[in-house]
């Protein structure tokens, strides 16, 4: 049988902080695929992870369908806004909730994996992570250091994870990041310059895809995912609304899951998908293949989607 198969392998999941992200369900996805999963977590959230953890609070959800439990064979801290630990202002590395964690950077993490599994530690990668602190604003509003920020966190740090981790994977090695459709298409709402991001993260993968693809041997794709309502996407404020607008203007209506993604992820970073790299993957139920809303005002009679 033709089989997803990850034994052996060892992923690192960047941006996971809960049970309710694609992040954590992609490590899920991967992990009963039969790899080692490590996650770095933002250090400002990592002290609940690790409290909610401890207490059983999502075991739930860390269930497999044989009743074993995920397990993250390493949680470490990690700020992508930074690629190293000198770059992190004063009042960062002082903040009580980083200055007992060592080295959270980018480049912090890779010395860590390095030296807690060798120097080839990591067959894949997963970008799972993005943060516009001015997200409610029209881009028209946002401020440069908003839009930067946003950029910068949601953007440049896939750039500097693949810079810093390709050369610490096996050949073969995989990276997957997450985007949204707010890159291609107007999503009013998604602001501060997130859209700007999410069109920079699709465009990079494909420079990603060639440069990393050359010089390490490596594969770079990205998920255009639907929306879903993760913690992140809450604090955007509409997402009710734009999970609600997606399922009753795609082609399939059952709503989208973070096991959909999950899943789409783990085929995507394993050998099957050896000769898919540079692309942006939809895993959205087809609503990117949609020109028009169904609603019943705008739907001719005997529209097969036509929502009364
Ligand atoms: N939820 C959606 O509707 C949706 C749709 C398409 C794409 N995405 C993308 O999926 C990815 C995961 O988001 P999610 O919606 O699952 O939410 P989430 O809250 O599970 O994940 C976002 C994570 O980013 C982390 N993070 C924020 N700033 C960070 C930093 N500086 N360093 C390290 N980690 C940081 C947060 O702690 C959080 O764990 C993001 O790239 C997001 O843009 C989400």
């Amino acid at each position: 049988m033709l089989k997803i198969d990850l034994t052996g392998r060892r992923a690192l999941v960047a941006g996971v902080a809960d049970d309710g992200g694609f992040g954590f369900a992609i490590a899920k996805s991967l992990a009963e695929a039969g790899a080692k999963v490590c996650v770095g977590t933002w250090p400002p959230a990592l002290g609940i992870f690790q409290t909610l953890l401890r207490r059983g609070k999502m075991d739930a959800s860390r269930k497999f369908a044989d009743g074993s439990l995920l397990e993250f064979e390493k949680i470490y801290p990690l700020d992508a806004a930074f690629d190293t630990l000198e770059s992190a202002p004063a009042e960062v590395r002082e903040n009580k909730r980083y200055k007992e964690l060592g080295d959270f950077s980018i480049a912090g993490l890779a010395a860590q994996l390095k030296s807690d599994f060798g120097e080839q530690p990591l067959d894949i990668v997963v970008h799972s992570l993005a943060n516009g602190p001015e997200v409610k604003k029209p881009l028209l509003e946002t401020s440069r250091a908003g839009y930067l920020e946003a950029v910068g966190v949601s953007a440049y740090s896939m750039v500097s994870m693949v810079a810093n981790f390709a050369p610490l994977m096996k050949k073969d090695g995989s990276f997957v990041s997450l985007t949204y459709m707010a890159s291609e298409r107007v999503i009013p709402g998604y602001g501060g310059g997130m859209s700007s991001a999410k069109a920079a993260l699709e465009s990079d993968t494909r420079v990603l895809a060639y440069e990393a693809g050359r010089k390490y041997g490596v594969r770079v794709n990205t998920i255009s995912a639907g929306p879903w309502a993760s913690r992140a996407a809450s604090a955007i404020g509409i997402i009710d609304a734009m999970v609600e607008y997606a399922s009753n203007n795609s082609p399939l209506t059952d709503a989208m899951t973070a096991e959909d993604v999950g899943n789409a992820a783990a085929f995507l970073v394993s050998p099957l998908a050896a000769g898919i790299t540079g692309t942006t993957m939809y895993v959205d139920k087809g609503y990117h293949t949609m020109g028009k809303a169904t609603d019943a005002r705008y739907a001719p009679p005997g529209d097969p989607g036509r929502n009364a």
